[in-house]
């Protein structure tokens, strides 16, 4: 037996809730896998994505300006020291904060931007070096990507999140790209995500394979994931498939330092 569509828009719902934890979207998880074993997680992501992207589209023109000013003075802030450093943006898509003008000041920096490229489909991203105001060419659903860039190893990721939880799991478009990319690298980059709060949700249930961000930078500050003491109240291993790389980030709260 599978959820309806309805069950599970309420748990969405429910998990949106300011004071709805962690723990109780997990045990909320358990309480739907001792109902039906079929509680589909990939069906819930897809449509807790479908909700947030309708909710940060419904941000007015002006809602939007001044959150993406504001995130954008948080990441200078962030990254304000920051000279040779390779740091990979994202060019604007479906809504998500435009850091183009943060793009020109970093790069004016010395520092090299990199945006991202889907070279082949449910593969790793790489990485193309570009500076404002070179040529891009339409990737992959039509984002643009430089045109004559080289490919770089990026020191510094921003990674826009269409959903996050207060343990730094982001939820992208469901692709899987950052997580297989950030899998793949030699050498571990520091990894904001980037987005708006009202992308924040209890948990995004996360699974072995969703690495988690160092911070989320929004227009309310830079958020760092908290981890609270182990053992606490915690319910049984394995609920979600939380796998045992993950197993510690069970139970979070975000701070703005
Ligand atoms: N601005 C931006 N560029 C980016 C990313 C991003 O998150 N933001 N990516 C970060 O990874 C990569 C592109 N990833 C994407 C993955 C899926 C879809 C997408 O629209 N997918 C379809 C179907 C998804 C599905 O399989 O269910 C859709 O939503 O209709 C778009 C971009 C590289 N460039
Ligand atoms: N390192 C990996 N290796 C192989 N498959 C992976 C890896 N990471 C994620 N995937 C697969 O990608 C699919 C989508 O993953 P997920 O739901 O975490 O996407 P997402 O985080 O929303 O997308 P994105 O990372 O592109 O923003 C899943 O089926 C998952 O198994």
């Amino acid at each position: 037996m599978s959820l309806s569509t309805a069950n599970l828009t309420s748990i969405a719902n429910a998990s949106t809730q300011e004071d709805y934890s962690c723990e109780q979207a997990t045990s909320d998880l358990q309480c739907i896998n001792d109902r039906s074993a079929a509680f589909n997680l990939q069906e819930w992501r897809q449509l807790e994505r479908r909700r947030l992207i309708g909710v940060r589209k419904n941000l007015t023109p002006r809602q939007r300006a001044q959150f993406t000013g504001d995130i954008s003075q948080y990441l200078e802030r962030l990254l304000g020291g920051a000279t040779d450093q390779t740091i990979s943006f994202c060019w604007p898509f479906k809504g998500e904060p435009d850091l183009r003008d943060l793009m020109a000041r970093l790069s004016q920096r010395n520092n090299s931007i990199a945006l991202p490229v889907v070279e082949e489909r449910s593969q790793p991203l790489i990485f193309k070096s570009w500076r404002p105001g070179e040529a891009l060419d339409r990737g992959v659903w039509n984002i643009p990507v430089p045109r004559a860039g080289k490919t770089v190893l990026p020191d510094i990721v921003l990674a826009p999140v269409v959903g996050f939880d207060p343990c730094g799991f982001r939820l992208g478009y469901g692709g899987g790209y950052f997580d297989r990319t950030l899998a793949a690298m030699a050498h571990i980059p520091i990894k904001y995500g980037v987005g708006y709060t009202i992308s924040k949700i209890a948990t995004i249930h996360p699974q072995t394979h969703d690495i988690p961000m160092n911070a989320v930078v929004t227009e309310s500050g830079v958020m760092w994931p908290q981890l609270q003491q182990l053992g606490m109240s915690a319910p049984s291993a394995n609920l979600s498939g939380l796998g045992s790389r993950n197993a510690r980030r069970r139970n979070c709260s975000m701070r703005r330092i």
